[in-house]
């Protein structure tokens, strides 16, 4: 399903040059949870915005259902994105005035591809906000926000689910709600969940830990 080799990422500041990611290769399985932990600045939100596509890499390769992503000029790479990954942000992403329908369906309308509210319901249904549906997400709290969050990244059906810190916020009970949502998601959607977490309790739930440090994988 998911496929690094090799990668490493290189950024400069001055006259220094820093590796961010060094020589980083990993394997992920179709329907694998996976949880990236460790320190501050070892690396885990650089390497999961490189497998997403949405940052570039210096060397290596990386493959998405066999799909050589580092290749692909930013147009395509967008649409790859949209076709087939969900991501979700540290901070949401979420546009504040819209209501939560709104929101999840926004991209696909962007793209011309909103058809009919039958799985936005379902989804709505998941995440357990088919009552908010028509609220402004201003109005909503952090959990509720996180939910919309993972609803709009699910809404074109992804074949992997990327979420950076997707409990970073939240207090303890809300953050485990969100884990168990991802979870159901796994298993009910068969959605690969690749998650960078701090919370090595709720990591220990996932069916697979890696663990970086210094841009490498340890
Ligand atoms: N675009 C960039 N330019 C320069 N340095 C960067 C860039 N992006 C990340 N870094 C540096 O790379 C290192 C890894 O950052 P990254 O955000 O991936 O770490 P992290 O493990 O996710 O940390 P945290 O847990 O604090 O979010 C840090 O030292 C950071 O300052």
């Amino acid at each position: 399903m998911l496929k690094i080799e090799n990668v490493t990422k290189t950024v400069k500041s001055g006259q220094t040059t820093q590796n961010i990611l060094s020589n980083v290769s990993l394997e992920i399985q179709q329907g694998d949870f996976v949880s990236i932990l460790g320190p501050s600045g070892a690396g885990k939100s650089t390497l999961l915005y490189c497998l997403s596509g949405l940052s570039s890499i210096t060397e290596g390769k990386i493959l998405i259902a066999e799909k050589p992503i580092h290749t692909l000029k930013e147009e395509a790479l967008a649409k790859f994105r949209f076709e087939n990954l969900g991501i979700i942000f540290q901070d949401f992403h979420l546009i504040p005035m819209l209501t939560v329908k709104e929101n999840i369906i926004f991209v696909a309308q962007m793209y011309k591809k909103y058809q009919d509210d039958t799985y936005l319901k379902e989804l709505l249904d998941i995440v357990g906000l088919t009552d908010k549906a028509d609220t402004p997400v201003a109005n909503l709290s952090g959990g509720q926000r996180q939910r919309v969050a993972i609803a709009r990244a699910l809404f074109m059906k992804p074949n992997i689910l990327f979420a950076d810190e997707p409990t970073g916020n939240l207090d303890s009970h809300t953050a485990e709600v969100i884990t168990s949502l991802l979870e159901k998601v796994n298993r009910d959607l068969g959605t690969t969940v690749v998650q960078v977490t701090h919370a090595e309790e709720l990591a220990k739930r996932s069916g697979r830990i890696i663990r970086m440090k210094d841009g490498e994988i340890v």
